[in-house]
């Protein structure tokens, strides 16, 4: 099964990017030939740099280096991920899967571009999208959610694996049929225990981080389980349990454990679920219950599980959340891979010079480190000297709305990890997230539609040798806004902007000028 003479494209067909991370990406995929599981999906995980020279095999060295630690110490971060995520999967093949909670892995090739893992294609979406979709969303659909995660989990722990990233995003559906299984993925940063050393996350959301991992004590199983206890209270209320103006007093939260079901919907909910939660967010790991004592708990099993269909209330903040979650991920990304703005040169040359390898973020990481010590919070001006030190000079002009977009609380502070993140998702966005934010740059009171007097305030802000050679004549920001404004009602929503590029590409120009650096 581990050869790696074999070529990818001798025997796949590749088809459209399905999703895709800071160092990977994944495509679906068709076997030529057809068989049974002819569908599947290829994550392929990018080697960039090889700082030894000679190209060796990371699938051969894998299973040297996860013993010794100063194998590990060569590696870049991406080789690091890479030979972890292997690690990792191997061990699922072994000792977990077939599991219909756990992604199936079906083959392994490498070559120079890196590693490609042929994994079961999941084409049911992922938890959230599909939960909020729901008809007849209630209390039964969250528990047997919670059933197939726990069950999952519990394969996994078994074989003593930990995963480390437990979140809404990393749990897919098979298929679209209602019976579907849901399935655990990405397993990055997952460890076997007393095996692999763990790979410290750099990026993504706190969200679903436990009081043990922000404290820097001990991972253990248990670690999943609290992920689980924040992924059913978000089902359950549609907003996440730890609520902060600022990320310093979200970890405080978490380390203590402080939540609350204060909130009116909660009195809807039935007892036995809040004390499930209660019992999986608990600050002490050894106190909460293991995946397979949820399997038995009377909520999960369904039998405290109210049939009757959740609050409105409920399922309205859960669209938000997930909007809210997506926006972020698409966010930043999206501006600079767009093929829709590709069509103008000059960005496309900013765009090159700004798809940053692994290498280059992670020296943007060690910089912002160098400036801020206690934690991964920026403020803009912080944020502006981090672009200077990565002689990002052409980024500064967007400094500001990159960095609002990222200020989700607007108290003048980012997470930063969410900011590398984005920059790391630059080269797998696809065409509307570009045209999303770039729409999201002109609504600055994020009111959801453009006015004239948001664009004109907008080009204001830009120095002057970045706008469109014409503005000050008269009529010419008049022109650029009624060809956007289709109906002629003085605002210009996301449809009639997206419309007016797609329909007009020296429009389009005039508009992304404004975001065009010199
Ligand atoms: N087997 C699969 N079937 C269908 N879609 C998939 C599959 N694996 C991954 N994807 C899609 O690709 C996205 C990225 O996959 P994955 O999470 O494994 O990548 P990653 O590079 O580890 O990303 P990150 O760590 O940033 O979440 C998923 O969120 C999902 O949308
Ligand atoms: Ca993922
Ligand atoms: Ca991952
Ligand atoms: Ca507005």
């Amino acid at each position: 099964m581990w050869q790696k003479a074999r070529e990818l494209s001798d025997d796949y067909d590749l088809k459209e990017v399905l999703g895709g991370g800071g160092f990977s990406v994944v495509r679906r995929a068709v076997r030529k030939s057809a068989g049974v599981k002819s569908q599947v999906a290829i994550k392929t995980i990018k080697r960039i740099g090889n700082p030894g020279g000679t190209p060796q095999s990371l699938v051969e060295e894998n299973s040297k280096a996860s013993k010794e630690d100063s194998k590990w110490k060569q590696f870049s971060i991406s080789d690091a991920l890479l030979i972890n995520e292997i690690t990792v999967m191997r061990k699922i093949v072994e000792d977990v899967i077939p599991h219909p909670n756990v992604i199936s892995l079906y083959d392994l090739y490498e070559d120079l571009n890196g590693v490609h893992l042929v994994l079961e294609l999941c084409s049911g979406g992922e938890l959230f999208d599909r939960m909020v979709d729901q008809e007849k969303y209630s209390e039964a659909a969250a528990a047997a959610v919670v059933r197939q995660i726990a069950n999952g989990l519990s394969a996994l722990h078994c074989a003593n694996i930990i995963h480390r990233d437990l979140k809404p995003e990393n749990c897919l559906f098979l298929n679209n049929s209602v019976s579907s299984p849901l399935k655990i993925m990405d397993f990055g940063v997952s460890s076997v225990e007393e095996f692999t050393q763990p790979i410290v996350g750099l990026f993504g959301s706190i969200d679903y981080v436990s009081p043990e991992v922000l404290s820097q004590r001990r991972v253990t199983s248990a670690t999943d389980m609290w992920a689980l206890g924040v992924i059913l209270y978000i089902l359950l209320s549609g907003d996440s349990p730890f609520h902060a103006t600022s990320y310093q007093q979200k970890q405080k939260l978490i380390l203590a454990g402080d939540f609350s079901f204060e909130d009116h919907t909660w009195t809807s909910i039935s007892p036995s679920a809040k004390q499930l939660i209660s019992s999986l967010l608990t600050v002490d790991p050894q106190k909460r219950p293991t995946a397979q004592e949820l399997l038995l708990h009377r909520w999960v099993m369904g039998q405290s599980a109210k049939q009757e269909l959740m609050d409105a209330e409920i399922i309205s903040r859960l669209h938000a959340f997930n909007a809210r979650r997506k926006f972020r991920v698409a966010g930043i990304a999206s501006l600079l891979s767009s093929t829709v703005m590709l069509r103008t040169k000059k960005l496309r040359n900013l765009l090159e010079a700004h798809d940053l390898t692994p290498e280059e973020l992670e020296k943007l990481r060690m910089h912002f480190k160098k400036l801020h010590k206690d934690g991964d919070i920026a403020t803009l001006s912080e944020f502006e000297e981090v672009l200077k030190a990565m002689n990002m000079y052409s980024l500064l002009p967007l400094a500001r709305r990159i960095f609002d977009l990222f200020d989700n609380n607007h108290d003048g502070t980012v997470d930063m990890r969410e900011i590398l993140c984005g920059f790391s998702n630059l080269r797998n966005s696809k065409g509307d997230d570009a045209l999303q934010l770039c729409f999201q740059m002109y609504d600055t009171d994020r009111s959801g539609c453009i006015t004239k007097e948001e664009v004109a305030s907008m080009l204001r802000a830009l120095p002057e040798d970045c706008l469109p050679a014409d503005i000050t004549e008269p009529g010419t920001l008049d022109e650029i806004f009624e060809r956007m404004d289709a109906n002629t009602d003085g605002k210009v929503t996301f449809e009639e902007f997206k419309s007016a590029m797609k329909r007009d590409s020296s429009l389009q120009d005039a508009v992304l000028h404004s975001l065009r650096p010199t």
